[in-house]
Order: C-alpha cells, then sequence, then structure tokens
C-alpha cells in the first residue's frame, strides 16, 4: 500500500503529516514507528494525521504518534504544523481554524508573516490532571506554583507538575547547556509517580521576558522543540513568579513564543511551520 506524506518542522521538531481524509491510513503502532524511525524508515519525532472531525464545529481532527508508535493527546509544535498543511493542501481556506484533539479543542491561526499562532486552550494545574501522584510528597510553595522533590539520578530535583493535555514537568536549571537532559531525562520521563509518563522540561530563565529550554519528551526523546513543553514552562515560571507574559522561549531548533493571562485562560503558542518535502513510502 501507497501512503502519501509531507514532511515538516516546526523549530526543528519534525513531523510526517498524513491526509487520512483522502486515503486508507489504519496502521498498527509498529507501523507508525517504522515509519518514524530515522534509519529504517522516514524518520520522524512524531505523526500527525489529519482526518475529519467528530465533534460538531470543529474543521478537523488531529491525531499524533510519538515515534515510539504510541498515540498521544497533544502536540503543540505539530498544531502549527497542521495547519499550514491543510492551508496549502486546499483542505481548509480558513486562516484560523478549530482541531480537535483526544484532550480538547484548539485553535491555530497562519499569519501573515508566515508564522502560525495557536491558541492551545488552558493548562491544567491539579497534579491529579496531570496526572502526578504527589501522595506523600511535601510541595514546595513558590509563589502560586506547588513544585515537588523528584529524588532521580541520586539527588533531589524540584518540578513544576503541568498538563497541556498532555504531561509535563518543569524544572529550573542554571544552564540548559550542562543541563543532565541526555540521563536524568529519561529517568524522569518513566518516573513512577508519572502513571502515563511524562515529558521532562529544563528551563534556564535568562530574564522576565525569555528563557532557554530543552525538553526530553515522552516517547520521542529530546527533541530541538518542545511547543507543549514551551507552553508548560512559561505557565510553571509565571506561577513561580519568574516570567511576565509574554516569554521568549529558545529552544535548540529555534524560537518560539508563548502568552498566558493566568489561570482559565487559554496559552498562545506562536512559532514557525516548515514543510521540507512531499514524499509517497510503500508500507
Ligand atoms: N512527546 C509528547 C508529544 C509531542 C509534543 C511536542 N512535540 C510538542 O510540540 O508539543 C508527549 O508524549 O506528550
Amino acid at each position: 500500500m501507497k501512503l502519501k506524506f509531507t514532511k515538516m518542522h516546526g523549530a526543528g521538531n519534525d513531523f510526517i503529516v498524513v491526509d487520512a481524509i483522502h486515503q486508507d491510513v489504519s496502521l498498527t503502532a509498529e507501523q507508525w514507528r517504522k515509519l518514524a524511525d530515522r534509519r529504517f524508515g522516514i524518520g520522524a519525532d512524531q505523526i500527525l494525521v489529519v482526518e475529519r472531525p467528530v465533534t460538531e464545529g470543529v474543521d478537523f481532527r488531529y491525531r499524533i504518534f510519538n515515534n515510539d508508535g504510541g498515540e498521544v493527546e497533544q502536540c503543540g509544535n505539530g498544531a502549527r504544523a497542521f495547519a499550514r498543511f491543510v492551508s496549502d493542501k486546499g483542505l481548509s481556506k480558513e486562516s484560523s481554524i478549530r482541531v480537535e484533539t483526544m484532550k480538547g479543542i484548539i485553535a491555530p491561526r497562519l499569519e501573515l508573516d508566515g508564522s502560525v499562532t495557536v491558541d492551545m486552550g488552558a493548562p491544567r494545574l491539579d497534579p491529579a490532571e496531570v496526572p502526578f501522584d504527589s501522595a506523600g510528597l511535601d510541595g514546595r510553595i513558590e509563589g502560586e506554583d506547588t513544585n515537588w522533590p523528584l529524588p532521580v539520578d541520586g539527588k533531589t530535583v524540584f518540578v513544576s507538575v503541568v498538563s497541556m493535555g498532555n504531561p509535563h514537568a518543569v524544572q529550573v536549571v542554571d544552564d540548559v547547556d550542562t543541563a543532565p537532559v541526555e540521563t536524568m531525562g529519561p529517568a524522569i520521563e518513566t518516573h513512577p509517580r508519572f502513571p502515563k509518563k511524562v515529558n521532562a522540561g529544563f528551563m534556564q530563565v535568562v530574564d522576565r521576558k525569555h528563557v532557554k529550554l530543552r525538553v526530553f519528551e515522552r516517547g520521542a526523546g529530546e527533541t530541538l522543540a518542545c511547543g507543549t513543553g514551551a507552553c508548560a514552562a512559561v505557565v510553571a515560571g509565571i506561577r513561580r513568579g519568574l516570567l511576565d507574559s509574554p516569554v521568549r522561549v529558545s529552544a535548540r531548533g529555534g524560537e518560539l513564543s508563548i502568552a498566558w493571562g493566568g489561570p482559565g485562560e487559554p496559552v498562545y503558542l506562536s512559532g514557525p511551520a516548515v514543510t521540507v518535502f512531499e514524499g509517497e513510502v510503500e508500507i
């Protein structure tokens, strides 16, 4: 069976994007994993699937598979690529669309400068919603935030826990370039207090309007940028009293901008969405 796809990225977080409206795309987790493999397949951090909506008043359904083949709730950089894809493919004539994911509705908007801004919905701040098991832990109050002691790699780090539909654990570090992302990232990702595993963020506060961020992503490893990770990091930083919205987020693969008005308000993620090439693959 042949599968048409488009290779895209958002600040270096790269995707295989597939139109499942005009082609039959019923693949197993193993087939998604093989497609995303950087040696034996096309290679990508995630696969984004465009489907007809299920919910009234929504333009598309947006499904996301990590490169380990697992389906997940949300992908912020992917939402920008999704919006660019459906516009370029003529699937939508609107600059603003409403898109349903496993965990809620988001609204990407194509900007005149070629960037895309996404209403990512409001963050979920209750640990149980992340989900994070805080039982028996003494949280550390910092401004509006409660961050939690996590023993990893023989030391205790304090993480803020935030859900953007998908789970994030964010810690503040002095220097992202020397932070132990390769070793501590996987240890946090699979920590037993995160029953659905977690994306591990490492945030360096440059000033109140600018952070540097590295994310060891659940099911994908360290990526060059993580959109929901940037949202979660800025929400955590604002709640800790360290940041003022909007915040510039410098990832290894490029720059994102995050704005958040406070609890119950949506998080806005802005950044690039780039098409690299079109292709067709036998699966
Ligand atoms: N690895 C994430 C999904 C992709 C998120 C990221 N690529 C983004 O831009 O938000 C998870 O398992 O929740």
